[in-house]
């Protein structure tokens, strides 16, 4: 793959840019495979970073995103608005557009979004808002807001992503669970797998899941959330045993509710940046059926984002 640029802006410090000639994936993916959790930055001088952006990225092409895809095995994309973007949709829009049919989009907005600019962003492949909880990315929005943006997209039937901190959900449980839409948590509410799998902070996710049948889960960025690795590089076959349990439990009590995405370029990573391959040689420790392996990666993502092209 070619290698990061970031055109005028200067990164922020300390910034990790996105593996270079990363693995040929050993675990072969299922045909139709859906990586449902990716982004695009910039290109900087085409599609400018937004003003209230908290961090500075290097840059991330459509075409470096779909030169991936292919490399991985994967056929399709699912592009999400990241926050240095903030409500500003055209890069990820003209990611979706130039795909072929190939990418769908999760974009943000503001109360102010006309109904004309939302069925512009359909006609565009987007099926979904995300509504950002995480301190450290976004300010703060208030829920009121939130809510009416979600009634209006109901009306489109896209869904609702929601990211946010483990430690938060008890004060957002009222506001998650009156969402009229279907929800999806990015990298399943980010629990701190130091704590045990089956111990109160997790349970109350699986609750959050168990008693709310419109809730889903991506089960991905296991090198975010894991503390003790293996980190997935120098060929490590068996990276992020912490996270193991976690992923591999939802996958299990919820096989028709859960997705998979790479999270390329891998946004505001510290300590190290993985090989993407090896993070797709992650997904048979989750998902250790051919059949789990199949909703994870077809059957849901599809559902949710091609739904026309369901039998
Ligand atoms: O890529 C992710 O899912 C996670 C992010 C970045 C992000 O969400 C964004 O900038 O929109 C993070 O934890 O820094």
């Amino acid at each position: 793959m070619s290698k990061p640029t970031s055109g005028d802006f200067t990164k922020t410090a300390g910034w990790l840019d996105w593996y270079t000639g990363p693995s040929k994936p050993r675990f072969q993916l299922p045909a139709g495979a859906v990586d449902a959790h990716c982004h695009v930055f910039g290109p900087g001088a085409e599609f400018p970073y937004a003003p209230e952006r908290k961090y500075t990225p290097c840059d991330a092409s459509k075409q470096q995103l779909y030169a991936l895809r292919d490399h991985l095995g994967f056929s399709r994309n699912v592009v999400v608005q990241a926050t240095c973007h903030g409500a500003d949709n055209r890069a990820m829009v003209d990611a979706c557009l130039s795909s072929g049919g190939k990418a769908r989009g999760v974009a943000t907005v503001k109360r102010s979004v006309t109904d004309e600019e939302l069925q512009q962003l359909h006609a565009a492949g987007v099926r979904g808002v995300r509504f950002n909880f995480v301190k450290r990315l976004v300010d703060f929005t208030p829920k009121d807001e939130l809510m009416e943006i979600a009634a209006r997209i109901q009306k489109l039937g896209w869904h609702v992503v929601i990211y946010f901190e483990a430690v938060d959900l008890p004060e957002l449980w009222d506001f998650f669970t009156a969402l009229p839409t279907t929800v999806v948590v990015d990298h399943m509410g980010r629990p701190d797998v130091s704590k045990p799998v089956d111990g109160p902070e997790f349970e109350l996710f699986l609750k959050f899941m168990r008693e709310h049948p419109n809730v889903w889960s991506k089960v991905s960025c296991p090198e975010r959330l894991s503390v003790t690795g293996p980190k997935a590089l120098d060929g490590e076959q068996a990276a992020y045993q912490d996270v193991v349990p976690f992923a591999r439990k939802v996958v299990e009590e919820f096989p028709d509710r859960v997705l998979w995405g790479t999270d390329w370029p891998h946004p505001n990573l510290k300590d190290h940046m993985p090989d993407d391959g090896l993070l797709v040689d992650f997904i048979p420790q989750i998902a250790t059926t051919p059949a789990l392996q199949k909703k994870l990666l077809v059957t849901n993502p599809m559902r949710l984002y091609w739904p026309e092209e369901q039998a």
